[in-house]
């Protein structure tokens, strides 16, 4: 059985939780201990008292520790590959992908922690100079979801660490293989005992723990926005002072299609948005928003392209797309597949559940598409989660920014268009903290800043240089000599 990691052991103990493998449920990859509230309490603890000396660390020391973390996953890309692939469910080129993403957002932040940014000011006083230096916040709760079992961990435990912060770490319950090699290979990093821990188990038995307790200063999730909005009332209804808080929720991202769209760089980013990664992307293209000039054939270009897509497991080669993550999230989406055809869309492609794959009992769905779909419809409202995509046709380029705005989620929207007005009028009119011109919605770079608007996210930004807004405090010192 794999245990916690805290305070720099790991601690025997607690219940076991099956990890299986979607694409084979007979597949038992290994036992898991679910953390018990007194152990989230001794990583709360432990992370306490770590606090001091990592915050007191040189930049050099963090920027070491957080490069071997780099090499070290880069240098095991295939074996973390295989594993991701099998506990979640990801195509295994994904997965390579999604493990190399990782090593590189270590060694950025291995970077980022040798120029942590000050400045100096004249004061408006006479004599006086204001300096504005960033400080650690305290301790971190890193609550992370299923869908991205190392790439969203190293998003947030790496500038956590980098800005000198100390870490508990909760992975979704679905995926704790890919978490616990992550904490083993930061335990043995040259990080001082507590300033990281693990804590695996279910967010139901000891969220209340690393959202509540007062020495616990900020808290970042990637999550379900029922869940986020549980996260944000613990935050600041606790007793004592609130914590900073950071959430990454949902999306119903566009992907828009003008008429003067190269048809082949459309049918690309609506496939790769839409279902790569089995459509479980906070960033999927789950609406694909069409004018009427070249509606008929996208649409026909779509079902050519979807007929040759391959569902199988996530480790075979081939495979475009794996199974769904569980049996739970394959009933939403065949549940969203029954909403849809009860609202009157045209189930276009798809949308049949597979009990198995060469013999192998997996949670397979084709991947569905949806035709004659109104923007007021659930499928188009909702977030699905899963390999399901709706196409909404639209006059002309004004209706299209209505129904792609029109909204709730704001994460990430796209356009596909050769035409450079037409780029720089969406670049500006998409309400959404990421806009993709001629590129899939999903599927982002590690250097550059990761949110959204309105309904998707709350707080400061994740990634690239920006995420020392959450993870530092900033104090403003005037000095009169
Ligand atoms: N936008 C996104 O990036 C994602 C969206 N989703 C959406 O969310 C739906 C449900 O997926 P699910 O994984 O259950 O998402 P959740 O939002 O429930 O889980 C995300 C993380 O929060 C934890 N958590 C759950 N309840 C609490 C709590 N009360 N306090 C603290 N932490 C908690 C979970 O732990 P545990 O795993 O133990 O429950 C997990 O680590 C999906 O169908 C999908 O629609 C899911 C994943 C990512
Ligand atoms: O699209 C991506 O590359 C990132 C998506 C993501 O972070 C998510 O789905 O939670």
């Amino acid at each position: 059985m794999k245990h916690n990691y805290i305070a720099g052991e790991w601690v025997e103990g607690g219940p076991a939780a099956e990890n299986i493998n979607p694409s084979d449920t007979r597949d038992v990859i290994g036992l898991y201990a679910r953390a018990s509230q007194a152990q989230a309490l001794d990583a709360v603890a432990a992370a306490h008292a770590a606090l001091p000396k990592w915050a007191a660390s040189t930049p050099q020391q963090r920027a070491d520790v957080l490069d071997a973390v780099g090499s070290e996953i880069a240098a095991r890309k295939a074996e973390l590959a295989d594993l991701l692939a099998r506990e979640e469910g990801k195509a295994l080129t994904d997965a390579a992908g999604e493990v190399m993403r990782a090593a590189q957002i270590f060694k950025f932040f291995a970077g980022e922690a040798l120029r942590i940014p000050g400045e100096l000011l004249a004061s408006t006083r006479p004599g006086m100079s204001v300096e504005i230096t960033r400080e650690p916040v305290g301790v971190v709760s890193i609550i992370t979801p299923w869908n991205f079992p190392i790439a969203i961990p190293a998003w947030k435990i790496a500038p956590a660490l980098a800005y000198g912060n100390t870490v508990v770490f909760k992975p979704a319950e679905l995926v704790p293989g890919s978490a616990w090699v992550l904490a083993e290979i930061l335990s043995r990093a040259g990080l001082p005992a507590g300033a990281f821990n693990l804590v695996m188990g279910r967010g139901r038995d000891i969220g209340d723990t690393l959202l509540g307790d007062p020495r616990v200063a900020a808290v970042t999730f990637t999550g379900s926005e029922a869940t986020g909005r549980k996260v944000a009332a613990a935050c600041v209804t606790r007793p004592g002072a609130m914590a900073k808080f950071q959430l990454e929720m949902g999306g119903k991202n566009p992907l828009v299609v003008l008429d003067d769209a190269d048809l082949d760089v459309a049918v690309n980013c609506a496939i790769n948005g839409a279902y790569f990664s089995t459509g479980q992307r906070c960033t999927a293209s789950s609406r694909l928003v069409v004018s009427a000039g070249i509606h008929d054939r996208f649409v026909d270009a779509m079902l050519a392209k979807l007929a040759t897509l391959k569902v199988g497991d996530a480790r075979r080669a081939g495979t475009v797309i794996g199974p769904v993550v569980d049996a739970q999230q394959l009933e939403q989406d065949l549940r969203y597949v029954a909403i849809g055809r009860d609202e009157g869309a045209t189930l276009a492609f798809g949308g049949q559940a597979l009990e198995s794959i060469d013999g192998q009992p997996g949670y397979y769905l084709q991947p569905a598409l949806f035709t004659g779909t109104s923007s007021d419809m659930r499928i188009n409202r909702e977030e699905i989660f899963g390999p399901v995509a709706s196409v909404i046709r639209v006059h002309d380029a004004d209706e299209a920014l209505a129904v792609a705005n029109d909204t709730e989620f704001g994460l990430s929207a796209g356009v596909c268009t050769t035409s450079l007005k037409m780029a720089a009028r969406f670049k500006r009119e998409l309400q959404a903290g990421m806009v993709m011109i001629n590129a899939p919605t999903a599927g982002v770079d590690a250097h550059v800043p990761f949110g959204g608007r309105k309904g998707s996210s709350h707080g400061p930004r994740e990634q690239g240089r920006y995420a020392a807004e959450f993870y530092t405090s900033v104090k403003t010192t005037y000095l009169q000599p």
